[in-house]
């Protein structure tokens, strides 16, 4: 079986980053992505400034990604959080996952970061039981366009947001997410901004969605 990319990804991160630094695996993976090939981790600076920005104003103690991928974002959200702090990351690609894993503990930060194998549906519903988790801080809304609504109602569900609880949603306008960004806007439990971006070498717009949960009014 041919190599996949994701594979090529974390062999070049092993062979020219250096262990136990973050900042040089993000540098690595914006590298080969920039240079050899296209990978949908690597969101374009404003991207990748706006997430870093909205994860250092809310200085979330517990964070939730949906789409690990190669672990890209979560290397860079675990660089943000504070001491103790720790980030929840689910991926339900086994392949993908298994890299992430490996490119997250070569960043040194597998303390900070556990990546939940398998799909959001089945494991947000466990968050609070299985995982110690009372309410989310932040949540980074990164997997797939067809499950934004559902898990964001499947949060509101399970009871694990709270008033000022931070949703930061990915590729809003390309590939475009009409039912989430419907939702949040106009089901009164959100107050919205959006952040305009473009994909990552693409001339396509794109663009990020924050949406603070005010309560369940
Ligand atoms: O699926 C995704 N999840 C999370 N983030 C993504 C992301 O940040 C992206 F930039 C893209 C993207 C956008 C444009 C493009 F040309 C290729 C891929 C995708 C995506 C969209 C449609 C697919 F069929 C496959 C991948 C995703
Ligand atoms: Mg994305």
């Amino acid at each position: 079986m041919d190599e996949l990319k994701e594979q090529r990804i974390l062999e070049f991160v092993l062979q020219n980053a250096v262990r136990g630094d973050p900042q040089s695996v993000v540098d690595n993976i914006d590298q080969y992505c920039r240079h050899k090939e296209w990978a949908m981790n690597v969101g374009d600076e404003k991207e990748r400034q706006t997430m870093c920005r909205v994860v250092e104003e809310r200085a979330p103690s517990i964070a939730l990604e949906l789409g690990t991928y190669c672990g890209y974002s979560a290397v860079r959200i675990a660089k943000l959080l504070k001491p103790g702090a720790r980030l929840l990351t689910i991926e339900m690609n086994p392949d993908n996952a298994a890299v992430a894993k490996q490119i997250i503990e070569f960043a040194g930060v597998q303390n900070t970061v556990q990546v939940l194998e398998g799909s959001s549906a089945d494991i947000i519903p466990n968050l609070k039981e299985k995982y110690q988790v009372d309410t989310l801080d932040f949540v980074f809304l990164d997997h797939w366009k067809d499950r934004y609504i559902v898990d964001t109602k499947l949060l509101e569900e399970c009871c694990l947001l709270r008033t000022g609880s931070v949703l930061l949603a990915d590729n809003v306008v390309y590939p475009g997410i009409p039912d989430f960004l419907e939702y949040v806007r106009f089901c009164g439990r959100y107050d919205c901004t959006n952040y305009p971006s473009h994909v990552q070498y693409m001339n396509k717009e794109d663009a990020l969605e924050k949406a603070v949960f005010k309560g369940y009014i």
